[in-house]
């Protein structure tokens, strides 16, 4: 079995069309491509919630701060059709740039608050560039429902908080992290570490379960924090952009644990930026 590849709006839309037609609903699963086993957790979930399941494949320009990164970013749309063969996906969406930002585009969404701190600070406009491809993305295909990974978990708010405010009717999906065995969180800039950091790496999510463990409900949170980004840069890690707490409800700042909280955190291993964020347990009160 193959995926149907189509590139233009005037296909998706065809397509969707049929679809709604005969009353089946719609899930759509935005990656940039380079597929791995984190992207096939998303499309899992969107099999067994929807009728129709569709892969958007788009590296997008506008989300890209450096023409460097964006350069090196995986390009391997052969090997990404071939790794949803088998999950009977009933499209693979891989839009030219040209579907997306025709001659004359001049749109750009913009979404403040859960945009804003975190990996924006790093990455100025990079929120502006997610938004406005994923509206682009849910208004095309029409989806009734969109998946996307806690990994990158200040994008999930931003999207939610997107199509919310835009009202566009769309569920969005929050789906768990897929790690590797020894604890690094997939993703696709893991190709570009060399075997000295890729031994290196999983130190960052140890270090991250590791400290939430000692952030006590109620208790400041600052010192244990310190610790932490030294340890990050002690284990081989170059650079510490950012490890903060944050409300996992909005994305509020947080200096203790006095409600449902996350710990993010952005670092850079040579020249690879990678980011993880888990959830902090619950501790009762002394
Ligand atoms: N390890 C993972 N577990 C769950 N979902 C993931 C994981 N990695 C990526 N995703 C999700 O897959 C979707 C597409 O992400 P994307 O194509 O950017 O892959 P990526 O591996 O995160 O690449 P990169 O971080 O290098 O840009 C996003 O919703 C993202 O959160
Ligand atoms: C959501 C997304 C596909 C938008 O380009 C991208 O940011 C990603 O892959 O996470
Ligand atoms: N996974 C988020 C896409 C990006 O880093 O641009």
């Amino acid at each position: 079995m193959s995926v149907p590849i189509v590139r233009t709006l005037a296909d998706l839309r065809l397509a969707v069309a049929g679809w709604r037609g005969a009353g089946e609903k719609i899930a759509v699963v935005p990656t940039m491509g380079a597929l791995h086993e984190g992207h096939l957790s998303l499309v899992r979930t969107a099999l067994g919630n929807a009728d129709r399941v569709i892969v958007t494949l788009f590296v997008n320009p506008k989300q890209f701060n450096s023409a460097t990164d964006l350069a090196a970013y995986p390009r391997t749309e052969e090997a990404d059709a071939a790794k949803l063969a088998p999950f009977g996906v009933d499209m693979l969406y891989a839009p030219g740039a040209e579907q997306i930002y025709p001659a004359g585009f001049s749109t750009k969404v913009s979404v403040s608050g859960v945009s804003e701190g975190l990996c924006d600070a790093f990455r100025p406009g990079h929120f502006d560039g997610v938004a406005t491809v994923v509206a682009k993305l849910f208004l095309q295909t029409g989806a009734d429902s969109a998946y996307f990974g806690e990994k990158d978990f200040q994008q999930l708010h931003v999207v939610r908080r997107m199509a919310r405010d835009l009202d566009i009717p769309i569920e969005v999906v929050g789906c768990p992290t897929v790690r590797e065995a020894d604890g690094l969180a997939l993703s696709s800039r893991n190709q570009r570490l060399s075997s000295a950091e890729r031994a290196i790496a999983p130190r960052l999510a140890e270090i991250l379960f590791a400290t939430t463990d000692r952030l006590v409900t109620g208790a400041a949170t600052e010192a244990t924090l310190a610790e932490a980004r030294a340890a990050i840069v002690k284990a081989g890690y170059r650079e510490v952009e950012y490890l903060e707490l944050r409300s996992s409800a909005d994305l509020t700042p947080l200096e203790r644990v006095d409600r449902p909280a996350r710990l993010l955190v952005a670092a850079w291993l040579g020249n690879t930026r990678l980011i993880d964020n888990v959830e902090v347990p619950a501790s009762p009160i002394t």
